[in-house]
C-alpha cells in the first residue's frame, strides 16, 4: 500500500499526517452526472473566462492543488496554450507577485536561518515524523514528505528570475512552473518533484518593504556565507534524496557559474540557465543554419554569431553553440573564434581592460581599437550571419539593426532570446517585416504567427522547456552520477534531429510544442546513451538494451495523467 504523507500546521508547528490513497467519494457526495472527460471541458471553460492571464495562472494553480490528474491532463492536451500561463511569460507576472497572490504552502523554502541545521545526517522515515513535531530543531530538508520518492528538484535562489532581477523568494513560482513542465512534459510523477527556493535575503528593496512579502527582510548574504551554505545544502540534499537530480534555475550569472562549476562533478546537476538553454539554442541554430547556408551557398563552417548579452546565458549559449563548429571537424580554438560577445560596454576584446572571468574565453584578441558601443557598427565590422539576444534589453534590436542584418544576409538567423516576453530584443512582426519575410526567427517566450505576403510564417520558441524535461528525464532513468557536457549535446542534438517532415516543410526550427512528450522520450535516450558512453549511468542494466527496447522502457516509465 502507498503511504501518503501530508504536512500540515498546528499552533506554528508542522506535522505529518499518514494516509493511504484517497477513498473514492461516498455516493451522494459528488453530483450525480460528474464525468472525469467532461469535467475537464468545465475546468477549460473556466479557465477560459478569465480575462487576465494572471487570474488564470491562479486558477490553474488551485486546479493543480485540487485535483492534478485534471491539470495534468489539461496541460497534455492543450500544450500550446497551457505553457504561456504556467510558464513563460506569465509565470514572471507570478514570482514579481507571489508574495500577495500566495495561497496555500507548495514545495521547500529552505533560507540562511536554517543554516546550521539543513539536515542533520541520515534520518530515517519514523525519526522525521518525530522530530517533525518540534519545528524549532527539525533538520528542514528531511521535513520534505516524501524523501524516496523525489527524483528532481529544481532550485532557485530567486537572485534573477527570469530577465526580471532579484524576487527574493518570490522566486520559487519558477522552480513550481518548471517542474510542472517536467510532470506535463516527461511524465516524471507530481509526487518526485520537488521544487526549493534558497532564501539568502533580496536587494530589491520594494520587497524588503512590502508588508506582505513571504521572505526574510534582510539584504543578501555575503558570497563568502553563500557558500558555506550551498556547501552544507548540497551535501544534506545528496544525504537526504540519493536519487535526486538538482536543476540551478535563475542565480545571478556569477553565482550561475561558480556553483555549477563547484558541484557538476560532485553531485548529478545541471544549470538549466546555461546548459539548457545552450542547447535549445544549439539545435535551433542547426536547423537554421542549414536553411541560411542554402539561401546564401556559404559553408556552414563560415557562419559567425554574434551575441548581444554576455551573462550566464549568453556565454553559457555561446560555449554550447561552439559544437556547431567542432562538429563540422573545426578546432575548438577556430569555433571560438566563429563568436562575438556584445556586452553593456560593446564589443567585449581584450584591450578593453579588465571585464569579468566569464568573459574571457570569448573575448577578441583580433580588435585593438577604440570601444566599440553602437550595435549598428558591430554588425557593420563584424559582418554577422546570426545575431542572438540574451541581454533582457527590451526593442535593443531595432528597425535599423533588423535591416542590417537583412542587408548582409539572404536569410538572417535573428534569436532574440530574452524572456519574458515584454524584454525580447525585438518581436517576431517586427523582423518579419523588416527583413521581408526572409528571418529566420526563434525567441525565449512564445510570439504569435504573422502572415506575410499570403504565406504563414512561424516564429521558433528557442525556450529551455523543449530540453530541461528529457535531459531530466534521461538524467533520472539511467541514475546517472553527473550530467556530461556529452549528455547535453545529446539533448541539443536530439531536438535538433526530432522534427518530422511537416514541420521541415513549414520552415520550423523547433518541433510543435504538442508533441512535447513524444520529444522528450526521444531526448531522454539519446541522454541515457550519452550517459553510458561517458560511463555515468548506475542504471547499468540499461546497458544492454537495444534502442528500440530501451524506447520502450523509457515510455513505460512515463506517468499520465
Ligand atoms: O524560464 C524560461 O522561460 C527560460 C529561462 O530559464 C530563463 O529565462 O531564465
Ligand atoms: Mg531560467
Amino acid at each position: 500500500m502507498t503511504i501518503i504523507l501530508t504536512p500540515y500546521w498546528q499552533n506554528g508547528v508542522q506535522k505529518l499526517k499518514v494516509a493511504g490513497p484517497p477513498a473514492p467519494p461516498k455516493r451522494g457526495l459528488v453530483p450525480p452526472k460528474m464525468d472525469h472527460d467532461i469535467h475537464i471541458l468545465r475546468c477549460l471553460e473556466q479557465l477560459r473566462s478569465k480575462d487576465k492571464n494572471l487570474e488564470k495562472y491562479i486558477y490553474l494553480s488551485h486546479l493543480k492543488t485540487e485535483d492534478p490528474s485534471i491539470f495534468y491532463r489539461l496541460c497534455i492536451d492543450h500544450m500550446a496554450e497551457i505553457t504561456p500561463i504556467i510558464y513563460t511569460p506569465t509565470v514572471g507576472d507570478a514570482c514579481v507577485n507571489f508574495s500577495h497572490i500566495y495561497r496555500r504552502p507548495e514545495g521547500l523554502y529552505v533560507s540562511i536561518e536554517d543554516k546550521g541545521k539543513i539536515s542533520s545526517g541520515k534520518l530515517s522515515l519514523f525519526s522525521v515524523a518525530a522530530t517533525c513535531s518540534n519545528a524549532a530543531v527539525a533538520p528542514v530538508i528531511n521535513n520534505w514528505p516524501r524523501l524516496d520518492e523525489a527524483r528532481i528538484s529544481v532550485v532557485t535562489d530567486g537572485s534573477r528570475i527570469l530577465g526580471l532581477g532579484d524576487l527574493g523568494v518570490n522566486g520559487m513560482g519558477i522552480s513550481i512552473g518548471k517542474l510542472s513542465l517536467y510532470v506535463a512534459g516527461a511524465g516524471i510523477r507530481p509526487e518526485s518533484t520537488i521544487p526549493i527556493c534558497l532564501d539568502l535575503g533580496t536587494n530589491t528593496q520594494r520587497y524588503l518593504d512590502d508588508p506582505l512579502y513571504l521572505g526574510i527582510r534582510q539584504k543578501r548574504v555575503s558570497d563568502a556565507e553563500m557558500t558555506e551554505f550551498m556547501d552544507e545544502f548540497m551535501a544534506a540534499m545528496s544525504q537526504a534524496f540519493p536519487k535526486l537530480m538538482v536543476q540551478f534555475e535563475d542565480f545571478s550569472t556569477d553565482n550561475a557559474f561558480k556553483y555549477l562549476e563547484r558541484y557538476r562533478h560532485k553531485y548529478p546537476v545541471f544549470n538549466d540557465d546555461i546548459q539548457g538553454t545552450g542547447a535549445v539554442v544549439l539545435s535551433g541554430f542547426l536547423n537554421a543554419a542549414k536553411l541560411s547556408s542554402a539561401a546564401s551557398g556559404l559553408p556552414l563552417k563560415s557562419h559567425r554569431i554574434l551575441f548581444f548579452g554576455a551573462g550566464s546565458a549568453g556565454v553559457g549559449v555561446a560555449s554550447q553553440l561552439m559544437s556547431f563548429f567542432t562538429l563540422l571537424g573545426m578546432t575548438e580554438d577556430e569555433a571560438r573564434r566563429r563568436i562575438y560577445l556584445v556586452d553593456s560596454q560593446g564589443l567585449v576584446y581584450d584591450s578593453r581592460g579588465k571585464m569579468a572571468e566569464h568573459k574571457k574565453y570569448f573575448s577578441r584578441d583580433d580588435y585593438a581599437g577604440p570601444p566599440m558601443t553602437n550595435l549598428l557598427d558591430i554588425i557593420d565590422y563584424v559582418k554577422p550571419t546570426a545575431l542572438l539576444g540574451l541581454s533582457t534589453i527590451t526593442g535593443a534590436f531595432t528597425p535599423d539593426v533588423l535591416d542590417a542584418m537583412g542587408a548582409i544576409n539572404p536569410r538572417p538567423i535573428i534569436f532574440p532570446l530574452s524572456n519574458p516576453v515584454q524584454l525580447s530584443e525585438c518581436s517576431f512582426a517586427d523582423a518579419v517585416e523588416h527583413t521581408q519575410g526572409r528571418v529566420l526567427f526563434a525567441s525565449g517566450s512564445p510570439f504569435p504567427e504573422q502572415r506575410y505576403q499570403g504565406k504563414m510564417l512561424y516564429p521558433g520558441q528557442g525556450n529551455n522547456m523543449y530540453i530541461f524535461p528529457g535531459l531530466g528525464l534521461g538524467a533520472i532513468l539511467s541514475r546517472a552520477a553527473e550530467v556530461t557536457d556529452s549528455m547535453v549535446e545529446a539533448s541539443s542534438l536530439g531536438l535538433a534531429s526530432s522534427l518530422t517532415d511537416d514541420e521541415r516543410a513549414a520552415g520550423l526550427l523547433y518541433p510543435r510544442i504538442e508533441r512535447i512528450r513524444e520529444i522528450s522520450a526521444f531526448i531522454a535516450k539519446e541522454v541515457i546513451r550519452a550517459a553510458q558512453k561517458a560511463g555515468v549511468d548506475q542504471s547499468v542494466g540499461l546497458r544492454s538494451k537495444s534502442d528500440a527496447e530501451l524506447d520502450r522502457f523509457i515510455r513505460q516509465r512515463m506517468w499520465n495523467p
